[in-house]
């Protein structure tokens, strides 16, 4: 199969009776129906043979685990990489996950596979390559998780306010990241106030969205004697997206990236298991704020809202009590 990506060679190679001529002719006819060459006819392949310093693909298998994307690892005499492919959606998506681990892997502190490389497939759809992690057995530490998710928040910093360079996705949500200068009209609009249109434009349902909207504009006095400044987040952090590897070191996967408030982060935190020495590690490096507690709920309700728009009603009551009991103590 290398030989396919050398040309005429390779072609030869192929068609070994076709008088000399012929082959030219054939070697026309292809390029000018198929506008793609054959050398770029498989991108990954083509990639992987060249920048990725392979000179030969030993073994191609497939991983389970994804629900959105096809995932497989590509054993190679210069190592393993690891690539997802989509069938259906162009490149932007992968190009904001190539953008955040890439954001992630900058701030060298918690573990994150490096990407390498983002395009689209010629028969549509689109590619991620990336490092290929070995996972290890356990969890990993939850102190040392903690440690080193606060020196991300810590390190990555942003001089263009709360946002990210690309919109990217939460799920299969879009996520706007539209740089704003205020993170409480950033979490407003582009994160409450998105997912509450959604339900509405969804679901017809109007009673989530009209209290959800009186919360937005409210919710100003529960950030009241605090400084927030824009940190670098995984954005969907999640037991999910959360392993080690094969020495017991955290990893951080397949992420929802944008600057914004650090407590955001623990937003899917019903989800994640972050135990109290998570908790602890994690402070001693990124002090906990005045009002950490009664913001607590507010960053978990843009991920139950998330859920409620991707996955159904379940998930509506546990918005919907948040927003109530907010309401209530701000008595609006
Ligand atoms: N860099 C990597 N190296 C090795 N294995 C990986 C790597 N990244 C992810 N995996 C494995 O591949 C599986 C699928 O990856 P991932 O969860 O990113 O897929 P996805 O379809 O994009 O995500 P999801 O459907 O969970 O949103 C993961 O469960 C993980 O076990």
């Amino acid at each position: 199969m290398v030989a396919l990506h050398v040309g005429i060679l390779s072609f030869n190679s192929c068609f070994p009776c076709l008088p000399h001529s012929r082959l030219l002719r054939l070697r026309f006819t292809k390029r000018k129906l198929f506008p793609v060459a054959a050398m770029d006819e498989d991108p990954i392949r083509e990639w992987i043979l060249s920048e990725g310093k392979a000179t030969q693909i030993t073994k191609i298998s497939s991983i389970g685990g994804g629900c959105i994307n096809l995932a497989s690892r590509y054993d190679t005499d210069a190592g393993s990489f690891f690539v997802k492919t989509n069938r259906s959606i162009g490149p932007s998506m992968f190009e904001g996950e190539a953008l955040g681990l890439g954001a992630m892997y900058e701030t060298r502190t918690i573990r994150v596979p490096r990407p390498f490389k983002v395009g689209p497939l010629p028969t549509g759809g689109s590619y991620i390559i990336m490092e290929f992690i070995e996972f290890g057995a356990s969890r990993g530490n939850q102190s040392v998780l903690g440690r080193k998710l606060a020196e991300m928040h810590k390190a990555g910093k942003s001089e263009r306010g709360f946002g990210f360079d690309v919109d990217n996705t939460i799920g299969s949500t879009p996520q706007i990241n539209t740089w704003t200068s205020d993170w409480i009209e950033f979490y407003g609009k582009h994160r409450l106030g998105y997912q509450l249109k959604l339900a509405l434009n969804q679901y017809g349902d109007s009673s989530i969205y009209q209290k959800g909207q009186r919360l937005v504009k409210n919710m100003a006095p529960l950030f009241e004697n605090i400084v927030i400044e824009p940190c670098l987040l995984h954005g969907d952090l999640w037991s999910g997206n959360i392993s080690s590897d094969k020495n017991g070191e955290p990893v951080i996967l397949d992420p929802a990236c944008y600057y914004g408030h650090s407590e955001a982060e623990f937003g899917m935190s019903w989800c994640a298991g972050f135990g109290g020495s998570f908790y602890d590690a994690y402070f001693k490096v990124m002090p906990k704020q005045p009002g950490f507690e009664k913001r607590r709920d507010l960053y978990l309700l843009y991920h139950y809202l998330n859920h409620y728009n991707l996955f159904g009603s379940g998930y509506r009551s546990s918005a919907m009590s948040i927003i109530d009991d907010y309401l209530r103590m701000l008595n609006v």
